[in-house]
């Protein structure tokens, strides 16, 4: 049987300064070289995945054809304010269904991930566990992130599209 090599997605970090350095996961990711960072829009791939909290399309398997994948690392107090000013740019805004932070700053709370856990669910969503495993690895709760999101994370990934991944969803609200 022909063997599935699994794609690496080009993974990106807009970076708006708003956090503490020390504990950013996104500087982190950079730092490992696991992701690329950068501080001005422009450099955002055109046609990018962008993750968005507030997008009115979920992401699901039939993104599965784009090869960059975006988040804004800011302040939650910014997301409402900040991500309306990247409506203008081309850009695929896709939020991510209902899983739980693990992060020892949100652990528990559902949707409020950190750019790592973000990316991750992504990936996973999008068929690259192995992706999502080997950027969570650098951080020592990551692993708790797919353990407690295992099941929903499968079932999403199963999904056709932002329909189904809906109402999926449901089932874990
Ligand atoms: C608000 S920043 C916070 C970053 C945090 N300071 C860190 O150290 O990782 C997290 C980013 O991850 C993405 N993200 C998090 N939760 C999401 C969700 N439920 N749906 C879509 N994107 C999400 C968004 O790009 C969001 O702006």
């Amino acid at each position: 049987m022909k063997k599935q090599i699994d794609k690496d997605y080009h993974l990106h970090i807009f970076h708006a300064k708003q956090c503490d350095p020390k504990k950013c996961t996104g500087k982190k990711m950079a730092r490992f070289e696991l992701a690329r960072i950068f501080d001005k829009v422009q450099k955002i791939p055109r046609g990018s995945i962008l993750l968005d909290p507030m997008a009115k399309q979920a992401l699901s398997p039939a993104d599965k054809h784009e090869q960059n994948i975006t988040v804004l690392d800011c302040s939650w107090e910014t997301v409402e304010e900040v991500f309306p000013h990247l409506m203008r740019l081309h850009l695929q805004h896709r939020a991510l269904p209902y899983l739980v932070a693990t992060n020892p700053v949100n652990f528990g709370r559902p949707f409020k991930l950190t750019s790592v856990e973000a990316f991750a669910a992504a990936l996973y969503i999008l068929g690259n566990k192995k992706q999502a495993e080997k950027i969570l690895s650098k951080f020592n709760w990551g692993h708790v992130f797919l353990d407690m999101n295992k099941e929903p994370l499968e079932d999403y990934s199963k999904a056709k599209d932002s329909n189904e991944i809906i109402k999926i969803q449901s089932e874990y609200m």
